[in-house]
């Protein structure tokens, strides 16, 4: 038997990376066993090292809206880097982005970019905190920002998954800045800042490190209504939602205007970019502008810029992928319910356009306790099951499904299919 190449990379990989990965949430913490090693990818398709092909879903956890390698992005990474790659002096190609992101989200009037949703977030938040001079911050359980300090408390993602919601290496003493309340609860959040000292409320505005989990009707509003009444400022961390749920994100579809917004996956086009912008009295408390530090060697790269330029352009002139995300959607909303209703199984799907999850238990998922109710051993096979179908799904109950341009009605019957054998081993072929 030829031995697994997926395999040897792992053990290779072990000896150097810790855990063998560079993220967490790769490392199939959760489920167990190898994961497979990407070799190439192109539209919907992932293939690993040892030659095996799969339908994916996890899109590198969000970036992939326009699907893998998609030539309009690839055409641009590569006449940028044969004019160089990074020069640590400003671009036209950045005044682009910067302008394509103030057209596209409602809220923002001036961005500054940086390599990551968590560099996006970290400066975020003290941008709120230098405006309002308070130092609390309030987060929902479940929800992930990144891995800077401040958001480690209770947080959703691969923290989660892997049972460190409260990292250690955190200071106490920052951790005591931050809250936590109970997602779409309205009620929780108004105790949390009802005593002033809080700068800012960061919210996934569509939650997606829990799974997928929608706002309630009225919850984004009525926190609006609460910072305006005390003072506080509204962070739509739209790192996963932005140009994914609309064009302009979730701001756009909900109808609602943050102060601050922080964006990442989808603005780099699949290369490293996060970003965070918002009301213009705010952002020009950026350094240089203002006195509030912030930096980046390789900020406003080349490459990111031009790979976040081509996909921007691409999703403003092809509105109507949106469209097509939402029928691909739709027909998945229609198979499982049919699934649900033929064999009894106990599932809540949620979904809000091209982001969704499935989560093994009756529902409905609104928050943190719905959302981690259901049993790890019964993820485990699901997840096993489906990735012997060839289907890629994140190896966590607590991640998103997201849906790319690329995927087909016949890759959502492919799915649909999958699907309905696995939950049939999963639950057992009767239930
Ligand atoms: C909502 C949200 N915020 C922030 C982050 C952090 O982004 P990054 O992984 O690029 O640091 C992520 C993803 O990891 C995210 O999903
Ligand atoms: N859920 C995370 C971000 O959205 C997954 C990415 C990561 O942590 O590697």
């Amino acid at each position: 038997m030829t031995p697994s190449r997926n395999h040897t990379l792992f053990d290779q990989a072990r000896a150097v990376i810790p855990g063998g990965v560079n993220s967490p949430v790769r490392a199939f913490g959760k489920v167990g066993g190898t994961p497979p090693f990407i070799e190439s990818a192109s539209g919907a398709t992932l293939r690993d090292a040892d030659g095996r092909e799969y339908l994916d879903f996890v899109g590198s956890w969000g970036p992939m809206l326009l699907g893998h390698a998609h030539p309009a992005v690839i055409g641009a990474v590569v006449e940028a880097a044969q004019r160089g790659t990074s020069f640590g002096a400003p671009t036209e190609r950045e005044v682009g982005l910067a302008r394509r992101v103030v057209e596209m989200v409602p809220s923002i009037e001036k961005v500054r970019f940086v390599n990551s949703g968590t560099e996006a977030t970290m400066s975020a938040l003290r941008v709120a905190r230098a405006a309002t001079g308070r130092s609390g911050m309030l987060k929902y359980r479940g929800g992930y920002h990144g891995h800077a300090d401040a958001f480690l408390v209770e947080a959703g993602s691969g923290a989660a998954t892997l049972g460190v919601p409260d990292s250690p290496g955190v200071t106490p003493g920052t951790a005591a800045d931050t809250r936590t309340a109970e997602y779409n609860d309205l009620d929780d959040t108004r105790r949390l800042l009802d005593d002033g000292r809080v700068a800012c409320v960061f919210v996934e505005p569509v939650a997606g490190n829990m799974g997928c989990v929608p706002p309630a009707p009225g919850f984004l509003e009525g926190l609006r209504e609460l910072c305006d009444a005390t003072g506080t400022l509204l962070v739509f961390d739209e790192v996963m939602t932005g140009f994914r749920v609309a064009p302009g994100g979730a701001q756009e579809r909900f109808g609602v205007r943050p102060d601050l917004t922080t964006l990442g996956k989808i603005v780099g086009g699949g290369l490293p970019v996060g970003a965070f912008g918002g009301r213009t009295d705010l952002m020009d408390l950026v350094a240089p502008a203002g006195p509030v530090y912030q930096a980046g060697t390789l900020s406003g790269n080349p490459l990111a810029s031009a790979a976040g330029n081509a996909a921007l352009a691409f999703i403003a002139e092809h509105p109507e992928l949106y469209t097509h995300l939402e029928a691909l959607g739709g027909q998945l909303d229609d198979g499982i319910a049919r699934i649900r209703g033929t064999h009894g199984y106990p599932l809540t799907w949620n979904r809000v356009g091209s982001m969704a999850s499935l989560f093994l238990t009756e529902g409905p998922v609104t928050d943190w306790p719905s959302a981690s109710a259901g049993e790890a051993e019964r993820f485990t096979r699901f997840f096993h099951g489906m990735l012997a179908e060839g289907i890629y799904l994140a190896p966590s109950p607590y991640e998103a499904w997201f849906l790319s341009l690329a995927h087909t009605e016949s890759h959502m019957d492919r799915l649909l299919t999958a699907l309905e054998r696995t939950l049939a081993t999963v639950f057992g072929a009767s239930a």
